[in-house]
C-alpha cells in the first residue's frame, strides 16, 4: 500500500494575541491508498478545522499536508469533499445530471465523456435515471446520494467527508453508510470521514482515529478488525463491534469518568445500541 495522505505536525490557531484560539494541536497521521479512515471526536474539538486544512481550504498555522507526496497549498484538483448539508451544496437551478457533471467542467474530458461519468456515478449510488430531475424533487437521502455521486464522478485521489450522514433520518443513514462502504470497496477510493458518532466510526472505518477535546490531538489510532463485509444488524451485534465501540467511548470520555458515571453511560449506550439495531431491523 502507498501513502495517499500525510498530515505532519498540523495545527491551527484562530486569531492572534490574547484572543487567539488554538483549535487543533500539532497532529500527525497518514492514510494509505484505498483505506477508509474515520475521525471521531467531541463536538467543537476541531474536526472541521482539520478537514478544511487537509482540503486546502484553510492554510494551517503549523505543519504540512501532502496528497500522494505533493504538498497541499490550495484545493487539489483530485480531491473531493462531501459536507453534511446537502441542501446547500447542490445547485437547485441545475438538474441532477448537470450537478454531478459540474466539477468535471474544469477537467480535460469532452462533453460526452462527462455525461457518461455522471451517469456511471449516479448508477453507482443507486440513482440511475434521475439525471433530468432537479435536486428539490428528491428526498434528503437521495440528495445526499447525488452529492456523493458528484464527488465520485471526478474519481478523486482522496474523498473527504464531514459528518455526511448527520442530516438524514436513522434508516437513510444506515442505507447511506452501506452505500459508502460498497462504493468505496468497488472503486478503491481513499476516504477520510469525520463523525461525532462512535458507532458510525466503528461500523464504517478500516481504522478509527480518536481525537481529544479542543485543541484536538490524537488520543488513539485503532485498527478495526471487523470483516470487510458488514451488516447493520449482525455487525453491530458482534462482540468485536461492541468491544471496539466501548474502547472508543472510554477514550473519548477519558480516565476521569467515575465508575458510577461509567455505569450510567453504559446503560445509556446499551439503550442507544438496541434502538439502533431495532431501527436497522425496521
Ligand atoms: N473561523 C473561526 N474563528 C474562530 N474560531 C473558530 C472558527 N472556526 C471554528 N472556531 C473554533 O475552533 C474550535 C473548533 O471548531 P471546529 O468547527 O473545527 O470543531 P468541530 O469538532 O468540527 O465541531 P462540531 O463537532 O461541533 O462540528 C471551536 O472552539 C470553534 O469555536
Amino acid at each position: 500500500m502507498s501513502t495517499m495522505l500525510e498530515v505532519s505536525g498540523v495545527g491551527h490557531r484562530y486569531g492572534t494575541g490574547d484572543t487567539a484560539h488554538v483549535a487543533v494541536d500539532e497532529l500527525s497521521f497518514t492514510v494509505e491508498a484505498g483505506q477508509l479512515a474515520c475521525i471521531v471526536g467531541p463536538s467543537g474539538c476541531g474536526k472541521s478545522t482539520l478537514l478544511r486544512a487537509i482540503a486546502g481550504l484553510l492554510p494551517p498555522t503549523a505543519g504540512t499536508v501532502s496528497l500522494h507526496g505533493d504538498r497541499v497549498t490550495g484545493v487539489p484538483d483530485d480531491l473531493a469533499v462531501v459536507f453534511q448539508d446537502y441542501s446547500r451544496s447542490l445547485f437547485p437551478w441545475l438538474t441532477v445530471g448537470k450537478n454531478v457533471e459540474f466539477p468535471l467542467r474544469w477537467s480535460k474530458l469532452d462533453k460526452a465523456t462527462r455525461r457518461d461519468r455522471a451517469r456511471e456515478a449516479l448508477s453507482a449510488v443507486g440513482l440511475a435515471g434521475v439525471e433530468g430531475k432537479f435536486p428539490w424533487q428528491l428526498s434528503g437521502g437521495m440528495q445526499q446520494r447525488v452529492s456523493i455521486a458528484r464527488a465520485l464522478a471526478s474519481r478523486p485521489a482522496l474523498l473527504l467527508m464531514d459528518e455526511p450522514f448527520a442530516s438524514v433520518d436513522a434508516q437513510t443513514r444506515f442505507d447511506l453508510e452501506d452505500l459508502l462502504r460498497r462504493v468505496q470497496t468497488e472503486q478503491g477510493t481513499t476516504v477520510l470521514l469525520v463523525t461525532h458518532d462512535i458507532d458510525e466510526s466503528v461500523y464504517l472505518g478500516d481504522r478509527v482515529l480518536v481525537l481529544s477535546k479542543s485543541p484536538a490531538h490524537i488520543v488513539a489510532d485503532l485498527p478495526v478488525d471487523l470483516p470487510a463485509q458488514r451488516d447493520q444488524i449482525t455487525t453491530r451485534e458482534s462482540p468485536q463491534f461492541v468491544s471496539l465501540r466501548g474502547e472508543v467511548a472510554r477514550l473519548l470520555h477519558g480516565p476521569a469518568v467515575t465508575a458510577a458515571a461509567d455505569a450510567a453511560e453504559w446503560e445509556a449506550a446499551e439503550k442507544a445500541a438496541s434502538s439502533t439495531v431495532e431501527n436497522a431491523k425496521r
